[in-house]
């Protein structure tokens, strides 16, 4: 196995660089090996990246290309075996980041309100000021009427809602979603796309979310990586030119699609034996 030669970096974002516009995540020669029943995993790379500040990026690629890997390597919870991550952060009394899932990764046993609130307990934020952020946050994903309801009331849209807005809760600088939409229905996906969309507005907060669906990625991005099968390498990283703020309608113009077909057939590549 390749030695760990260097690891996260968190830096104080003192320079000019970690402000609006500067680079705020910065992947230089990262890869990944892992180590599975006496044989080596190359997942990633050697891959390099840089988002910037307030830029929404979709990343894309075959599966098991290494990017829910990278990902974690983002939020802290993975290593690279070789390269560096580099994320810069502006104020650190905040989370550089917080993670969406697909699965939910909400608890059964605690209300919406009570789920929403956890993270923002573990990170040592007072009672009552989880509670009025995560009420606001709540209010943002429009579930202020379940507030005391159990996730086994909930549909699966609602659900997600739940994870998003306890993201949003901890104020993270960069926003980490992981497939978040790929266990929705096909119309529900559409309306949660369509409230990450206006939710991003108000914002701009940095995020980094990964996707297989190319017309998801093409709806939402700035940005779109596309990975070369395992190990995943850069493959294009393409500017999607649509005007902000964006609604699902500019799926059906003709721009739309010849984009689809440009990264599809790059994609396709990838994906056929
Ligand atoms: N903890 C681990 N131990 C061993 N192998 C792992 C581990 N985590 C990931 N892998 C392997 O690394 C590769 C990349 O996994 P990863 O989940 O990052 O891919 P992915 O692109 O997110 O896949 P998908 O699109 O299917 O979710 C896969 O071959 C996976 O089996």
């Amino acid at each position: 196995m390749t030695p760990i030669e260097t690891q996260q970096i968190h830096a104080r974002a003192s320079d000019a660089a970690a402000g609006r516009g500067g680079v705020k995540i910065e992947a230089r020669g990262v890869e990944r090996v892992f180590e599975s029943k006496n044989r080596e995993v190359r997942a990633l790379g050697p891959f390099d990246l840089d988002i910037a500040d307030g830029e929404f990026v979709c990343l894309v690629g075959p599966s098991g290309c290494g990017k829910s890997t990278f990902l974690r390597m983002v939020a802290g919870l993975a290593r690279p075996s070789a390269g560096t991550v580099r994320v810069s952060v502006r104020d650190t009394s905040r989370p550089p980041t917080a993670m969406v899932f697909q699965d939910y990764s909400i608890y059964p046993w605690r209300t919406v309100l009570a789920n929403v609130r956890f993270g923002l307990e573990v990170q040592g934020v007072s009672k009552k000021e989880a509670e009025r952020r995560a009420l606001d946050s709540i209010s943002r994903l429009g579930l202020a009427e379940f507030t005391k309801s159990y996730p086994h009331e909930l549909s699966g849209g609602m659900r997600q809602r739940v994870s998003i807005a306890r993201a949003l809760a901890m104020e993270p600088e960069i926003l980490l979603m992981d497939e978040p939409f790929a266990a929705l229905d096909a119309q529900m996906r559409t309306i949660l796309q369509e409230e990450l969309l206006a939710l991003w507005e108000a914002d701009r907060r940095t995020v980094l979310f990964v996707t297989h669906s190319l017309e998801e990625a093409i709806l939402l991005a700035d940005r779109v990586v596309v990975m070369t099968a395992r190990p995943g390498k850069l493959l294009d990283d393409k500017v999607i030119p649509f005007d902000r703020p964006r609604s699902v309608a500019i799926r059906q113009s003709p721009e739309f699609a010849a984009l689809h077909e440009e990264l599809w057939e790059h994609l396709r590549r990838e994906v056929t034996p």
